[in-house]
């Protein structure tokens, strides 16, 4: 697999004064230095990769600089991630726009983004087809909750809402990946089509006025876009592996506060509460991933401390080119906090993340397997390879059609009653797309005569034997 380690990149987005702030007196405590990437404040100086507001660069270059080269690696098979961090109404939901509720707010990054990937996606649908796709989540008190599920209807008063709607399950696939239990990803034809899923998501968000901010959003919010792309094209049945998986999530996270100051009680308070937990998890996950002692030496990596950081795991020293845009006030009256930003994303910037090309694993594995067999065995290039669950489990076929294109499906044979529960196989037309299988202990799957699939290290691979695990499709 081809892979590259990045450096995990830090932005510093500073707002301008509020007018509350400047009605209170405020002035800017935030000096730019000119011509580079380092801001000041009092007595400490901090360099970054960019910082744009006051005299940097201008917040309108931001998404050129630093998003734009992600999406053309989203393209090219590869995850992404853009991280908004900052403290409560430093600008964070406004940066990346996912708090967005029809107004005209172009400049933010997820419609940018959206536009982007149509335009790039628009060029090349001659040569390959797309499945785009899109999810929403919030982590509102330790709990994922789906902002595209109906239960999330945002025209339910909230405490009803909230007793109605069903967390999210967190499940670790192979290598790492990780998935959401039964979570809505809509397909999505345009832009538009994806605005409106933001747009319908953004109602259901928590948000609640706070003495900081009247609109704070008081949970971690993930709005995911999913492509997978394959060449129309095939040159040959043993060559097909070019299904390409990625996604690029856009993150923006609860204002970190400290509770006193943004005034909030009662529910607010225990909000507060869970918003800090989260971000001091993230907090503990970046000193590690960031201390390059610790790092070598293979400290421990405390991501299960918080659904936050159980969810950014690959996002954060993992499978995916990351950038953090650290959301920063210039007022005075917010110095304390700001240092603090500054801080925890100087730390950030030195996490070294691996991004690889996500070629759909199973399908490449079978096909290599397949282009072996080719290579010896000419009957293996008929159009099934037909497989058998043991254990009296369901029939399944693997397809190598004679296209050799369908490999990422499992098509169920007479029997659709295949073991894995509802969100793990959608079922249209007789094909399963599988997204998840487990199967269980001693199992192995059949797929021609005397060989198996082998589930091995969390890897998939084919040999003769047998072996135990679980069987992950991407
Ligand atoms: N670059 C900017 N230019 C002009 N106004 C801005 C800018 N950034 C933020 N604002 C304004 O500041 C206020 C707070 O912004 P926003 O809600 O995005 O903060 P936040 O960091 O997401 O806060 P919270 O964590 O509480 O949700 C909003 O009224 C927003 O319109």
């Amino acid at each position: 697999m081809e892979g590259s380690v990045d450096r995990l990149k830090v932005a510093i987005n500073i707002r301008p004064l509020m007018v509350s702030e400047l009605q209170n007196g405020c002035t800017d405590c935030v000096i730019v230095a000119p011509g580079k990437p380092q801001v000041q404040i009092g007595s400490h100086v901090f360099t970054y990769d960019y910082v744009y507001g006051l005299s940097g660069s201008k917040s309108s270059q931001l998404f050129e600089e630093c998003v734009v080269p992600l999406v053309d690696t989203l393209l090219c098979g590869y995850n992404a991630t853009v991280l908004a961090y900052g403290q409560t109404g430093s600008g964070k939901s406004y940066t990346m726009g996912t708090n967005y509720h029809g107004e005209a707010n172009d400049g933010a990054i997820a419609h940018r983004v959206m536009e982007k990937i149509f335009e790039k996606v628009n060029k090349v649908r001659d040569e390959r087809e797309f499945l785009i796709r899109v999810s929403f989540v919030e982590i509102f008190k330790e709990k994922v909750f789906d902002l595209l599920d109906q239960h999330s209807d945002g025209q339910v008063m909230r405490t009803r809402r909230d007793l109605r709607r069903v967390p999210i399950q967190i499940r670790e696939k192979t290598l790492g990946d990780i998935t959401l239990v039964g979570v809505n990803e809509p397909a999505v034809k345009s832009k538009e089509e994806m605005r409106l899923f933001l747009a319908r998501g953004s109602l259901n968000r928590a948000t609640a006025s706070t003495r900081m901010n009247s609109h704070s959003s008081r949970s971690h919010a993930i709005f995911t876009i999913y492509i997978e792309q394959k060449r129309k094209t095939s040159s040959s049945h043993c060559n097909s592996g070019d299904l390409l998986v990625s996604k690029l999530r856009l993150v923006d996270l609860a204002g970190s506060e400290r509770v006193k100051r943004s005034g909030p009680n009662g529910l607010r308070f225990k909000e507060g509460i869970h918003i800090n937990k989260g971000l001091h998890a993230l907090g503990n996950v970046i000193n590690v991933l960031g201390d390059e002692k610790k790092r070598k030496k293979g400290a421990f990596v405390p991501y299960r401390d918080s659904k936050l950081t159980r969810l950014l795991q690959d996002s954060l020293g993992g499978n995916s080119k990351t950038i953090m845009i650290a959301c920063i006030s210039p007022a005075d009256s917010n110095a304390g906090e700001t240092v603090n930003t500054l801080k925890y994303a100087n730390r950030a910037r030195n996490i070294q993340n691996k991004a690889v090309i996500n070629r759909n694993p199973v399908p490449a594995e079978i096909q290599a397997q397949l282009h072996l067999a080719c290579s010896d065995d000419t009957s293996l290039k008929e159009t099934q390879v037909s497989g058998v669950v043991e254990s009296g489990a369901p029939c399944i076929i693997i397809s190598s059609d004679s296209e050799g294109s369908d490999c990422g499906y499992i098509i169920l044979s007479d029997d659709e009653s295949i073991s894995a529960d509802d969100n793990a196989v959608e079922i249209s037309d007789g094909k399963a797309d599988v997204k998840y299988i487990e199967i269980s202990d001693n199992d192995g799957v059949e797929i021609s005569d005397d060989k198996y699939i082998e589930i091995s290290d969390n890897d998939v691979e084919i040999s003769d034997g047998k072996a135990d695990g679980n069987l992950c499709c991407a």
